[in-house]
């Protein structure tokens, strides 16, 4: 199939995003634009400084950056506007559900209240889902490079949002900060029946994906790609159907692989392990959702069968009620048949 074939057949198709950072959809337009309005200053005055910037070395180099461009949010309609970016994108992608991971510890620093950050996003989430149907779950993501105790106090912050967030995520740094440092973290979580998700095995080892499975107890891993260090493990996951999150232009361009034509996606597929396609980092990482897709057509040659399961399994993945998992699979059945 070509690959323009292939972009307009994707298009069609009803997708389910379900890793995503909010602070990672955060254009270089609106970067720039919010750093001038909340005068905070910035290494760069242009987008192509921006991008130029955006050339990663690891894990680290990247949130290096990545915290530095969130300290321009400041006010409620910043927020407001940092979600309806993407939430547009999400529409022009048909992207019609997406589970976002907000990091209220990365504002706390700059002295803004997570009343201020919700107010913004609800009031964008309120307007998409009024405007055209779109589908969104929050997750309270919290940051394994700061204290367990200063994680647990979010959690209890978020208390008074407690409808506004269906799960919690663990995000930053994995080399230095392993999921054990993590274990009273998620029985608080679990405790608040929370849906529990962690970042594990992105450039950390396998291990960290049997402590996130066994210690931590969560459903479902964000990347967790270097679990083919231990073949046993992928079988285990394979078996008990744990969706892994993969991301594939985050993991290009923050060095886990060292090409696109080396990414194990499709090998972790053909072994029956429950891979979905995601962004992570859009702005920072060259493309969207359906760019991530893209890119495992040109460079591993995905086909339609195994997009289509892939898809169908980000549905199945998702944090929704099995009924409302169930109308969405559906419209993607009906669009399959329809293409
Ligand atoms: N790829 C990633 N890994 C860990 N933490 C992150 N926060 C934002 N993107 C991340
Ligand atoms: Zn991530």
């Amino acid at each position: 199939m070509n690959d323009d074939t292939f972009a307009r057949w994707l298009c069609a198709m009803p997708k389910a995003e379900l890793h995503l950072h909010i602070d990672g959809s955060l254009q270089p337009e609106r970067l720039l634009q919010l750093a001038r309005k909340n005068g905070v200053s910035l290494p760069y005055t242009s987008i192509e400084a921006v991008e130029a910037a955006y050339d990663f070395a690891d894990l680290q180099s990247f949130l290096d950056l990545y915290y530095l461009g969130a300290s321009v949010l400041r006010e409620e309609e910043d927020f407001y506007h940092l979600m309806m970016d993407y939430l547009l994108r999400c529409k022009a992608q048909n992207i019609v559900h997406a589970e976002i991971m907000v990091e209220p510890q990365t504002y706390a620093a700059q002295g803004v209240a997570m009343a201020t950050i919700m107010a913004g996003f609800r009031r964008a989430i309120d307007e998409a889902r009024a405007g055209w149907g779109q589908s969104v779950l929050l997750i309270l993501s919290l940051l394994r490079h700061l204290p367990e105790d200063d994680a647990l106090a979010t959690l209890a912050a978020a208390d008074a949002f407690r409808e506004d967030f269906v799960a919690i995520g663990l995000a930053s740094s994995e080399r230095d900060f392993p999921p054990e440092g993590f274990a009273r973290l998620y029985a608080a979580a679990r405790e608040r029946e929370y849906a529990l998700t962690a970042h594990a095995g992105e450039e950390g080892p396998a291990a960290n994906l049997r402590t996130a499975l066994d210690l931590l107890g969560v459903q479902r891993i964000d990347h967790g790609v270097r679990c083919v260090d231990d073949p046993a493990l992928v079988a285990e996951l394979a078996r008990r159907q744990v969706p892994l999150t993969v991301c594939p232009l985050s993991n290009v361009r923050l060095c886990v692989f060292e090409s696109m034509a080396q990414h194990n996606i499709l090998q972790l597929l053909e072994a029956g392990v429950m891979v979905t396609v995601n962004s992570d980092d859009p702005a920072y990482f060259g493309g969207y959702l359906n760019e991530n897709f893209l890119a495992l057509a040109q460079h591993l040659d995905l086909g339609r069968e195994q997009a289509k399961t892939l898809l169908h399994n980000s549905f199945a993945a998702s944090f929704l009620p099995a009924r409302e998992q169930q109308r969405l699979r559906e419209q993607l059945t009906q669009a399959c048949a329809a293409h």
